[in-house]
């Protein structure tokens, strides 16, 4: 089971490994009976983001409950198909990948994007100790490797997340483990696959507060073992910062589907270029920089504007204590500012008709 030999695919010239293009994931909301005859509501979940994972990377995504991280997510790893814009696999669509349209197979795409849930219990079946869970997906991927090969990988697997001895720890039934020890069967199970790309969907939440930097070191550490890539999504913008700084990495900040800043996390944190991330950062009791943040948030509302119908223009301009009637009739792009730092403000264009329009009173 050698890295090469498990690799889907050799990248298609310099395509990266996973390219986003203008992403839309739009779902329609359930219609009550008496809305029957209407349009169905729709939730712009994901929209038009676009960013590229390279390998070995991280990309750590923040944003408040609803904003769309995991929908991205699951759409970076092909489990949720897009409604527009594309995305690639080392440069082949994986729904054109999944329709036979390429030369890979769908599978060897999925098996080498993984996902690591915020309950690993949910995704563990109790009825089956730990050696079982692990086999299964050997045994489909890898149907002539013998049960012994199987479970000596298995045993050094557990051994690698830290579950020692591993002979106790495989012959354990879920409900026989903490909750930690579950995510790092969860995180083995991702491992097995030799995976490019590793989802960790609010993996560490879960956890107690003492637990969580180590599942990160542990995640961070078979990062550079493994050489594989993660996409990291967290509500706390300390853990992001955490594990996107030590994974060499950058945060991705969404607000209501797209994706209003990108950078390194310390410069995005000491210097954000969006007023959003600003927000965050308030909020984020050990990363408010100085006394003057304290207080009232930087934000003109609270209320979190509708997915259905979110603001013109920009989607922040309806809570953004900076916004001027330009920001209602524009939506700003995300332009590169300088060493990978991107954001989606026009406050970032000197010669923008933003810094001649009035700002908004409320
Ligand atoms: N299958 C679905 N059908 C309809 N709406 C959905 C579906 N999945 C997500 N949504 C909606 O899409 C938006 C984005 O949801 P998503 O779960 O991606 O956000 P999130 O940032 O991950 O939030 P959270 O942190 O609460 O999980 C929300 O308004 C959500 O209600």
């Amino acid at each position: 089971m050698s890295r090469a030999r498990d690799t889907a695919a050799d990248s298609d010239g310099d395509a990266p490994l996973i390219s986003v293009n203008d992403l839309e994931v739009h779902f329609e909301t359930e219609q009550g009976l008496l809305e029957m005859f209407d349009d169905p509501d729709v939730v712009r979940a994901v929209d038009g983001v676009s960013v590229d994972i390279g390998e070995n990377d991280v990309l750590a995504l923040v944003g408040e409950s609803g904003c769309g991280k995991t929908t991205l997510g699951k759409t970076i790893i092909g489990l949720q198909e897009p409604t527009g814009g594309s995305i690639a696999y080392r440069g082949r669509d994986i729904w054109e990948t999944k329709a036979g349209n390429t030369d890979l197979s769908f599978d060897d795409i999925r098996s080498s994007l993984q996902i690591i849930h915020q309950d690993p219990g949910s995704s563990l079946n109790p009825n089956r100790r730990i050696v079982e869970t692990l086999s299964e997906p050997i045994r489909l991927t890898h149907p002539d490797i013998s049960a012994g090969e199987r479970r000596s990988r298995i045993y050094s697997l557990l051994e690698r997340v830290g579950m020692t001895p591993p002979r106790d720890f495989a012959s354990r039934y879920p409900h026989q483990l903490s909750g930690g020890e579950k995510q790092r069967v969860a995180l083995a199970r991702a491992l097995l696959m030799n995976p490019d790309v590793i989802l960790a969907d609010e993996a560490i939440s879960a956890l107690d507060v003492s637990l969580r930097v180590e599942m990160m070191d542990l995640m961070l550490d078979l990062q550079e073992e493994f050489d594989t890539s993660f996409v990291f999504i967290s509500h706390d913008l300390s853990n992001a910062r955490y594990f996107a700084a030590h994974g060499n990495g950058r945060i991705g900040v969404m607000y209501l589907g797209n994706l209003v800043e990108v950078g390194p996390p310390d410069r995005l944190i000491s210097d954000p270029k969006h007023p959003y991330t600003e927000v965050l950062r308030w909020a984020t009791p050990n990363l408010a920089l100085d006394a003057s943040e304290a207080g009232d948030p930087p934000m003109r509302k609270i209320d979190i504007p509708d997915p259905v119908n979110p603001p013109s223009g920009c989607r922040f301009h309806t809570r953004c204590p900076e916004a001027r009637t330009a920001c209602t009739r524009e939506q700003p792009e995300l332009r590169t500012l300088e060493d990978g730092h991107r954001a989606a403000c026009f406050r970032s264009e000197s010669d923008h008709r933003y810094w001649e329009s009035d700002p908004i009173e409320d």
